[in-house]
């Protein structure tokens, strides 16, 4: 037996111990498919964390597609479609990035997002009232993305709360100093927030090692010094850098910056890293489509080519 997910649909079984193959499809064509037994299934509807997500894909020996996109760019309803797609394509964990006015880690395509959305009027609260509809009906766990200041602006008790009510699992802070991420993972954790942290090719080794001690949910390895933005290939440093992070804990490693294509997402796992992420790339098709129709559409197509890499 074979359903699509894409419409929520529940199946009695007449012998609930029988197990039913279930096939996502996309465009007609299937992009997995999982076979489940009724618990399963269940577990599978509501979303696990990060770290958790990484340790089903270990157990199958798959990668992570990790797809970042910019919230309400170019709007909070063409948002919440592309996190619909991008979960329906196959991405096991997705990063939603809040706009911020001062991206100071971000090349032009995701600065001009950010204003493009902070132009629209997205704030936090709008953000949390589209997760809050949406989130139920996604399979993947969504990291949240921020710089440090609106948490800050916030205060970070509440800023955690707020999230997790959301059904939001992780977050990701780029410019939190190791320092002070002390607070912000005391608080993370009293509210069940995986917090990443971001170790860069010139991060000392000792000060790697305390960021991969001190990481949740998965390791975020930078993969070139400089800013977010599609490169025209990866650097070859981050196979050794995988390596050396990988003698210094078990914990699951995902490499982002400049990964744009199929090629660079197989050669990237090729290397021997637990998740592949790609933001640029992604948020340039959703930002400067003609329409957010053609937006969705072309991502979901650039979905699939980068998604089928890794099967
Ligand atoms: O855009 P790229 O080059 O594909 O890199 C991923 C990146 O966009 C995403 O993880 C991200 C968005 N903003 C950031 C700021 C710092 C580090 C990482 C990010």
């Amino acid at each position: 037996m074979a359903i699509s997910l894409k419409s929520t649909c529940f199946l009695q079984l007449k012998k609930p111990e029988a197990s039913f193959q279930v096939c996502f499809f996309s465009k007609k064509s299937v992009v997995s498919v999982k076979r489940y037994t009724p618990v399963a299934a269940i577990r599978t509807m509501e979303t696990v964390g990060l770290n958790e997500t990484f340790t089903r894909l270990k157990k199958q020996g798959k990668v992570a597609f990790i797809p970042y996109i910019t919230a309400g760019d170019p709007d909070l309803s063409t948002t919440a479609e592309a996190l619909k797609v991008l979960d329906s394509c196959g991405s096991d964990i997705i990063e939603l990035g809040v706009p911020y006015s001062d991206p100071l880690a971000d090349g032009p395509v995701i600065q001009a997002a950010a204003t493009r959305s902070l132009a629209k009027g997205t704030n936090l609260n709008a953000i949390t009232s589209m997760l809050k509809e949406v989130v139920p009906q996604l399979s993947c766990p969504i990291a949240l993305f921020t710089y440090y200041n609106p948490i800050l602006k916030r205060g970070t008790d509440k800023f955690m709360s707020t999230i997790k009510e959301t059904g939001v699992h992780g977050l990701v802070v780029p410019d939190v100093p190791l320092e002070e991420t002390v607070s912000l993972r005391t608080e993370a954790k009293k509210h069940g927030i995986e917090l990443v942290l971001l170790t860069t090719p010139t991060t000392p080794t000792n000060r790697m090692k305390a960021i991969v001690d001190a990481a949740e949910g998965f390791v975020y390895l930078v993969s070139s010094v400089g800013v977010t933005g599609a490169r025209a290939s990866v650097s070859g440093t981050v196979q050794s850098l995988l390596k050396e992070i990988k003698e210094s804990t078990t914990k699951p490693v995902a490499v982002g910056f400049g990964i744009s294509t199929p090629e660079h997402v197989k050669q990237v796992a090729g290397w021997g890293a637990d998740g592949v992420i790609v933001g640029s790339a992604m948020v340039k098709l959703l930002g400067e489509a003609k329409s957010p129709q053609e937006g969705l559409k072309e991502l979901e197509n650039f979905t699939l080519s980068l998604k089928a890499a890794l099967l």
